[in-house]
């Protein structure tokens, strides 16, 4: 029988988008790296709390915690700091306190980075690009940290500057479309539809699309048409036009 299927190729990371938003997020340590940690947890709508002896804190975290954008505990890190957390990154300068932190965590089954030791996380950190809704994470599972900076770059350098914008409105129209059509037995004909716009418009026609332009879409859904960005804008010419 021929093959039909994707091979298996081990040795890869699950990769998901975690949700973390109002989650809380303790994170051990203040310098570099942790800055990193907590810029990333407050991306994503977390709630920070860093334990770190105030000298140890670096201008970034100092700053962050000076605009109370997240909680600080001026002292070493002591077991109880896990009550309440949801997920813990670790980022000290001691393998030791690393190793401690990891062991607690694992007895409260606590999902856990721990920087330095990559043997103890639960998971990695990538390389990250942003661009509003869109992320795009770098992965080189362990073997390459810089290279998966690298490789990062080179993706951000062939994406188009407006690809976040056109994805926001693709949110928009997608939530319209849910609205007009909320029946689970549209889902499949609503789910072609909106894949079909994302295949025919350009990211330049997804960006310009205006909420007047997105509240015509149910005439063409309903009519099961696919339209062209310049369908819509026919259209809404016309409709201009008769309210005239
Ligand atoms: C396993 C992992 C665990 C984790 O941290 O989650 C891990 C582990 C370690 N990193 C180390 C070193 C460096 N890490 C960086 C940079 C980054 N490291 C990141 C992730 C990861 N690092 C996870 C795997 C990710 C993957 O493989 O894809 C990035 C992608 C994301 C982030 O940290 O947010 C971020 C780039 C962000 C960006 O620029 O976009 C640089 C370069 C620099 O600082 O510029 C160096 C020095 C150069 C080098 O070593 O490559 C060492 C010490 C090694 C030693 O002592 O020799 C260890 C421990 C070890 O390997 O034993
Ligand atoms: N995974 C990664 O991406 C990388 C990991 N590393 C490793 O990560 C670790 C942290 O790196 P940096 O942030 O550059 O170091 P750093 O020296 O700037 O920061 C260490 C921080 O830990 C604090 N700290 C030390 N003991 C503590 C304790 N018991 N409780 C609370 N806070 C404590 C210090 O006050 C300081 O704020 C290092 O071990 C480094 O080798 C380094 C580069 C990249």
């Amino acid at each position: 029988m021929s093959q039909r299927f994707p091979d298996v190729q081990g040795g890869g990371s699950l990769i998901v988008a975690w949700q973390v938003k109002g989650k809380n997020i303790l994170v051990v340590g203040g310098g570099e790296v942790a800055a990193g940690r907590i810029l990333h947890s407050l991306n994503a709508d977390a709630k920070v709390t860093v334990v770190c002896p105030k000298s140890g804190l670096n201008d970034e975290v100092a700053f962050r915690v000076a605009q109370q954008q997240i909680s600080h505990v001026d002292r070493c890190f002591e077991p109880h700091d896990l009550d309440g957390a949801d997920m813990v990154l670790s980022a000290v300068d001691d393998p030791a306190t690393s190793s401690r932190i990891w062991q607690f965590c694992k007895e409260r089954q606590l999902p856990a980075n721990i920087a330095d030791i990559p043997s103890e996380c639960d998971f990695y950190f990538g390389s990250m690009y942003r661009d509003g809704p869109l992320q795009v994470m770098v992965s080189t599972n362990g073997n390459g940290p810089k290279m998966a900076s690298i490789v990062r770059k080179k993706i951000a350098d062939t994406l188009p500057q407006n690809t976040g914008a056109a994805i926001v409105n693709v949110g928009k129209l997608r939530k319209k479309l849910r609205d007009v059509a909320p029946d689970i037995s549209e889902g499949p004909k609503r789910m072609k539809w909106i894949s079909n716009i994302c295949e025919l418009w350009t990211l330049e026609e997804l960006v310009k699309m205006s909420d007047e332009d997105m509240d015509l879409v149910p005439t063409f859904y309903d009519a099961n048409i696919v339209p062209s960005f310049d369908d819509i804008h026919a259209k809404s010419d016309a409709s201009n036009f008769t309210s005239q």
